[in-house]
């Protein structure tokens, strides 16, 4: 998105003049007259609202903390990119998502706000005994095995099963039980350890590249709601384009020592090799050369998510495990140890919340965000949650893959569904937005 950027102050600046106590951090009052001031010297209209509505969201996200230097500096960036976005929304027709596909500007803000607003009636029971397990139909089954002696009915399958829900389950997919196994322990080594030593490693607290580390049991985060999430995780990322996240950047525990993170490196790895061996498939499925998406998927950004759902006698009214979403990502494949079917899908197929069955061994792959626009909407990107309404913990590592974060993806003409509704666009100005990147 070519935007002007506003001149940006820097966080040690700010921090000098409004840490009215001198305590090395902002209160959430002072950094309230931080925003606003900053954006009214830079000549921002409606400033006053503008810091309102971050500082509102940043609340939100991060549990009304004080804000440090690194905090501050990444909300001084939104602050100033907000200002720019609206002053050049100003400059042109607004442009909504989904109206003009020349318009090269996705307001990934105003999404997740809808989206935020819409999940509240989705009408998602937080209780599972009314919520019916899936049919074969709703989610089908696809067998990796297939893909070579009969690739075309494999890619049948695999269209068939996006345009209906958008989740399914991968059998014989290749990777051993032995890796998954170890991809359920490495959440339960991590899970065990004291809470004072997870919260060394917790997320966006200006250490460690956004979006990675610990997410403390019902936080407000990932997905962004007002009740928290009944679920702990540890997240991290590998980033070969534009930014170059490595893997050393991450925050890796040093209590569970070098053979913990070589073994999520290996799971994530696996991950990876199988994901990109699902590209050409995904391609044939929106109609397109085997090829299409390899120019996208260079370099291409994944994120791992480590997640474990306490057991749980019963959940309040509109609290989850893990909060009614999308996935921000391209695809998502995702191992589950659980005793009973605690993940609840919205099938679109057949218009009701679905419990997805459980199949070990079996990989669930579901379609996120920028699949969905790729394929002009003809693929589902579903509604999911997780109820963990068990006398037993449950883990989950759900692997989100997505194309080098600043490749401009455009529709693919092949997908059907008329003329492209959406721009090209990157991965870093839309869903990347909306997940805090
Ligand atoms: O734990 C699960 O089964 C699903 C997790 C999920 O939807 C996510 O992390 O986006
Ligand atoms: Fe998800």
């Amino acid at each position: 998105m070519a935007l002007s950027r506003l001149r940006l102050p820097s966080a040690e600046d700010c921090l000098q003049e409004f840490d009215a106590d001198k305590d090395g951090l902002l209160s959430l009052g002072e950094l309230g007259d931080c925003l606003n001031t900053v954006l009214r010297r830079s000549g921002c209209e409606g400033s006053k609202r503008l810091s309102g509505e971050i500082l509102e969201e940043y609340s939100l996200r991060a549990d009304g903390a004080a804000v440090g230097l690194g905090a501050l500096g990444r909300l001084l960036e939104a602050a100033t990119d907000r200002a720019s976005i609206a002053r050049s929304a100003r400059s042109r027709s607004p442009v909504r998502v989904g109206e003009n596909a020349d318009a090269g500007f996705f307001n990934a803000e105003a999404k997740e706000a809808s989206l935020q607003k819409e999940a509240i009636g989705w009408a998602a029971p937080s209780c599972l005994d009314t919520i019916p397990i899936a049919s074969e139909d709703e989610i089908p089954t696809i067998d990796w095995a297939t893909c070579h002696e009969d690739p075309e009915g494999f890619v049948a399958r695999l269209r068939d099963a996006c345009k209906k829900v958008g989740f399914f389950f991968l059998a014989n997919h290749g990777i051993e039980q032995d890796v998954l196994d170890a991809g359920t322990r490495l959440i339960e080594e991590f899970g065990s350890l004291s809470y004072e030593v997870k919260q060394k490693y917790t997320m966006d607290q200006g250490r460690f590249p956004s979006g990675t580390g610990y997410l403390p049991l019902h936080s407000r985060k990932l997905p962004r709601r007002p009740k928290g999430n009944v679920v702990e995780a540890f997240i991290v990322k590998r980033e070969h384009g534009p930014r170059n996240i490595r893997l050393e950047d991450m925050p890796w525990p040093c209590e569970l020592g070098i053979a913990w993170r070589r073994a999520v490196e290996q799971y994530a790895a696996a991950m990876e090799e199988l994901a990109c061996k699902l590209l050409p498939f995904l391609s044939a499925a929106l109609g397109e050369a085997d090829s299409y998406l390899n120019p996208a998927f260079r370099s291409p950004l994944w994120r791992l998510r480590l997640s474990r759902y306490p057991a749980c006698s019963g959940y309040e009214d509109g609290q989850y495990g893990i909060a009614p979403h999308v996935d921000t990502s391209f695809f998502t494949l995702l191992h589950r140890s659980e005793i009973e079917s605690s993940l609840v899908v919205w099938a679109f197929c057949s218009e009701r919340w679905v419990r997805v069955p459980t199949k070990p061994g079996a990989l669930v792959v579901n379609a996120g965000e920028i699949l969905r626009q790729v394929s002009n909407d003809t693929f589902q990107s579903a509604r999911h949650y997780v109820l963990n309404a068990s006398d037993h913990p449950r883990s989950s590592l759900a692997f989100f893959f997505n194309a080098t974060a600043d490749f401009k993806m455009p529709v693919a003409v092949g997908a059907g569904g008329g003329p492209a509704k959406y721009p090209p666009s990157a991965y870093l100005d839309s869903q990347g937005v909306v997940q805090g990147e």
